[in-house]
């Protein structure tokens, strides 16, 4: 137990999260109360807030390595901040207001730690002996160090501060970055709060989570030493390749396969989808994580490349897309889980594409696909409701971090703390 738990009360939290698809800021208000096994969430209310739409040209540009001034980088942080604060101020409407935003911001640029064995338990990061000896590194080893670390990197835009400031309401934000410092992949996070709020007393569950990226949490029967049997990672392409696809396919008149459709009048071109799942990131064992760095504009023009040997058309390239992400879900469990999971929990904006959801029932023989809606968990707004958690995780001294998951050697508290200043100050007065 941790020291600071029996002062868990409810609260009222709101949690702000875009993913990797870049559709809009989802916004939920939350009344939390307990800490972990007595972890209680209620959806107070839950809206998804579109993006102006230059601001997310900008963002999807900066995301796909456009480079951009120092400058430019700070209106888009700017821009983002106060979106974010407009959904926060915007979801209270009509409620009790929130006394804690955690704000995951958006991430723009990710990239997974470069030592494979770092973070590893039997073998913890060590640091260099050039950052631990006390006469300061000259400037060549400070290159060298920055050219070779092997720590990751992950950069969420949407300051903080800022957030913190416009709605005075105290702000958690940067979640990813003290996981990351200790050697882990910073991601991804939302496993911990799966494990309380989705485990089971007698059934292993997946938890997958279809956005951008795909990701899943394997949460075994809920006795023992079941934490530390937890399993996450990134899957790889959620919808991000099949977004970009449409959009490109139907000339901009389309930006997703709505249900599936599209798809689902095509075939699946399986030669294709079985060259494809040799891509190096499908037997890469976890802790991993990935993003539109690998999964995005390129990865699709290569795809489409390939596709040209086989004549196919758009709604079979679409397919065969969507058997991508539905086949490499399926052969991750199988190739890394220790054993299959009794039931699939599907979230994410993924869940609602119809035909996913038929392939991977299909690859999954005799194992029931639901969604989280299903059991009590809003598969739309699971991640916003994460990252409230975390925040409030964050007051209360508890770690956000599963080091199984995202392969730090330890459990961290996660999140800076931006406090709303006003009201520090009118406490002192
Ligand atoms: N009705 C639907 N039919 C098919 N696909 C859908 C539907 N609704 C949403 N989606 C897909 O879900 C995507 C958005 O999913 P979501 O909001 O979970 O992603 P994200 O949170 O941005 O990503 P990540 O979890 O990787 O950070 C859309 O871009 C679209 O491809
Ligand atoms: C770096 C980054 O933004 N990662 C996201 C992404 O989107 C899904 C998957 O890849 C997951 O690892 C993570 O997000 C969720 C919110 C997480 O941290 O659990």
């Amino acid at each position: 137990m941790h020291p600071t738990e029996e002062v868990a009360v409810p609260t009222r939290v709101i949690g702000l999260i875009s993913g990797t698809s870049v559709d809009g800021i989802d916004a939920v208000l939350v009344e939390i109360s307990g800490t972990e096994l007595d972890l209680k969430v209620e959806l107070v209310a839950g809206a998804t807030y579109p993006y102006p739409s230059e601001l997310r040209e900008r963002i999807l540009a900066v995301g796909a390595g456009v480079a951009i001034s120092m400058a430019e980088l700070a209106e888009i942080d700017d821009a983002i901040a106060i979106v974010f604060a407009q959904a926060a101020q915007n979801i209270q409407i009509g409620h009790q207001p929130a006394t804690l935003i955690g704000s995951h911001g958006q991430t723009v640029y990710h990239r997974p730690p470069a030592d494979r064995e770092m973070g590893n338990k039997t073998t913890p990061y060590s640091r260099s002996a050039t950052l631990t000896a006390s006469p300061l590194p000259s400037t060549d080893a400070i290159n060298r160090l920055c050219a070779h670390s092997p720590l990751g990197y992950s950069l969420q835009l949407g300051r903080g501060a800022l957030i913190a400031h416009l709605t005075s309401i105290t702000t958690m934000s940067n979640f990813r970055v003290a996981d990351i410092a200790i050697g882990g992949h910073g991601a991804p996070l939302v496993p911990r709060v799966d494990a309380y709020l989705l485990s089971h007393p007698e059934e292993g569950r997946c938890i997958q989570n279809i956005g951008g990226i795909g990701n899943v949490a394997y949460i075994p029967p809920r006795h023992g030493d079941w934490l530390s049997k937890i399993r996450a990672w990134d899957t790889g392409p959620g919808n991000s390749l099949l977004d970009l696809a449409v959009e490109h396919l139907s000339a901009g008149a389309k930006t997703y396969d709505e249900n599936g459709n599209w798809a689902g009048s095509g075939t699946p071109c399986h030669p294709l989808v079985e060259q494809w799942l040799n891509q190096d990131y499908f037997h890469l064992p976890p802790p991993k994580s990935t993003g539109r760095e690998l999964f995005g504009v390129t990865y699709l023009h290569e795809c489409l490349e390939d596709a040209q040997a086989y004549q196919l058309n758009p709604a079979d390239i679409l397919a065969t897309l969507t058997e991508l992400t539905a086949a490499s879900i399926v052969h991750s469990y199988r190739t890394f889980l220790p054993e299959m999971p009794q039931r699939v929990l599907l979230c994410g904006g993924g869940s609602r594409n119809l035909y996913l959801k038929s392939r991977l029932e299909l690859l999954l023989p005799s194992i029931p696909v639901l969604t989280t809606d299903e059991v009590g968990l809003s598969a739309d707004f699971k991640e916003a409701i994460a990252f409230a958690v975390l925040a409030y995780w964050r007051l209360l001294g508890i770690p956000g971090n599963l080091p199984t998951a995202t392969g730090a050697p330890l459990e961290v508290l996660l999140g800076e703390i931006h406090q709303n200043q006003y009201s520090v100050l009118r406490q002192e007065q």
